[in-house]
């Protein structure tokens, strides 16, 4: 294989450590086709949301190139709107309330016509939180507006706005597509992993996440049933919140999830082996090794070619691992890396993988 990683800018960390680089606007159809048709790329793996989509659909549609899983699915969830009708209106799955909106008079409707306070807006395009707030009453409302429309990663002026579900836990279920020995596909779930988000962004995760039966069967029915309609071969992130033995579904990434790097430590099969195994026609193994958990570090500064401190002091923490990206610039809630750790229970290992990732300081 050779692998050429594309990305929006120089030294991204795939270049790093990939045959080749290119640096794009990705979103930019034009550039993309451009780029796809001069390097021919048997397959493209698209690795983040940001991407001119509907030219993958057309370059799939031309037969120019395969998309994994496929097109189709990076198009339907680059858009919040693609996945959450999909799920909800076609599959019937449950999920929050939920309405869109173009403007703030159409957004105040729909939260007064049923969705209700407390309730979540988000721009229909933005992923880690970007543009994403919590609004527990009118006089919120305007702020949140303003903010969706100044953080998507479109300017386009669109939100969702979700009822807010009261959940105990939430969990990433991440699912499998790969060739069975029949050269059928086969579906293999990992364990569910729990995560804790803040501001919209993940900052810890563990694997095993504990679940009733009941409450794990219903998350696994929800994943068996977008992944079988997005289809193609490759892993999922399927994201869902749990309360009780209630599960609903919230979003999917057909790719690896960041809450998921997490099984860099605690499976045979990272979640990146199972995704490039699953894509290469290969078997795949979900089994978990051990407990464990991952905690972010962030930059905590905005500068550029930072250095790191107390790496040493991390990892002297047994059974503690480090991967810092390698970013060429830092911002105050950029994530630069995560420390993981392994542990008897996930109570040990996330303790453990907190206290590491606060031993590294990003420095100037
Ligand atoms: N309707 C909701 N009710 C309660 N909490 C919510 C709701 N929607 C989002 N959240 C919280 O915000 C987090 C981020 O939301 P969501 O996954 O939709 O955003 P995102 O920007 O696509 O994130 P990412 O790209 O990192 O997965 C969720 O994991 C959950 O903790
Ligand atoms: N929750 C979404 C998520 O994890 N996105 C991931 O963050 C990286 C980009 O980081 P950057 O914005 O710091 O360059 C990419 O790997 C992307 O897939
Ligand atoms: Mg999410």
């Amino acid at each position: 294989m050779e692998v050429i990683a594309v990305d929006r800018y120089d030294n991204a960390p795939g270049h790093q450590v990939a045959h080749r680089a290119q640096v794009i606007d990705m979103t930019d159809g034009n550039v993309l086709t451009r780029l796809i048709e001069s390097e021919r790329p048997h397959i493209v793996v698209p690795e983040i949301e940001a991407i001119a989509t509907e030219t993958l659909l057309e370059l799939e549609r031309a037969g120019t190139c395969r998309v994994i899983p496929t097109a189709r699915a990076a198009h339907l969830t680059m858009n919040r709107e693609g996945i959450r009708r999909l799920a909800a209106e076609t599959l019937k799955l449950p999920t929050s309330p939920y309405a869109f909106a173009d403007s703030f008079e159409q957004l105040q409707a729909a939260i007064d016509g049923g969705i209700g306070y407390p309730c979540v807006i988000k721009p229909v395009m933005s992923s880690s939180g970007k543009g994403q707030s919590k609004v527990d009453g009118p006089a919120e409302l305007k702020a949140a507006w303003d903010y969706a429309n100044a953080g998507g990663r479109v300017a386009k002026g669109r939100v969702i706005v979700e009822g807010f579900v009261d959940f105990d836990y939430e969990i990433t279920q991440l699912t499998v597509r790969a060739l069975g020995a029949d050269g059928k596909v086969q579906t293999h779930f990992c364990e569910p992993i729990g995560h804790v988000q803040v501001k919209g962004d993940y900052v810890e995760s563990w694997q095993p996440q504990a679940m009733s039966a009941a409450a794990l069967d219903k998350a696994r029915a929800i994943a068996q049933a977008v992944t079988d309609d997005l289809g193609g071969l490759g892993i999922f992130g399927v994201e869902c919140f749990v309360q009780g033995d209630r599960v609903w579904f919230s979003e999917v990434s057909p790719r690896p999830h960041d809450t998921g790097m997490v099984t860099m430590i605690t499976q045979r099969q990272s979640e990146f082996e199972l995704h490039a195994r699953a894509i290469l026609g290969l078997p795949v193994d979900t089994s978990l090794r051990t407990p464990g958990a991952s905690a972010v570090i962030y930059g905590g500064i905005e500068a550029a070619g930072i250095r790191y401190e107390g790496v040493a002091e991390a990892l002297a923490i047994p059974g503690t691992d480090l991967r810092l990206f390698g970013k060429p610039v830092a911002f105050e809630r950029r994530r630069m890396g995560v420390a993981l750790a392994e542990g008897r229970d996930t109570d040990e290992a996330r303790e453990k993988a907190k206290q590491a990732a606060a031993r590294v300081r990003p420095l100037r």
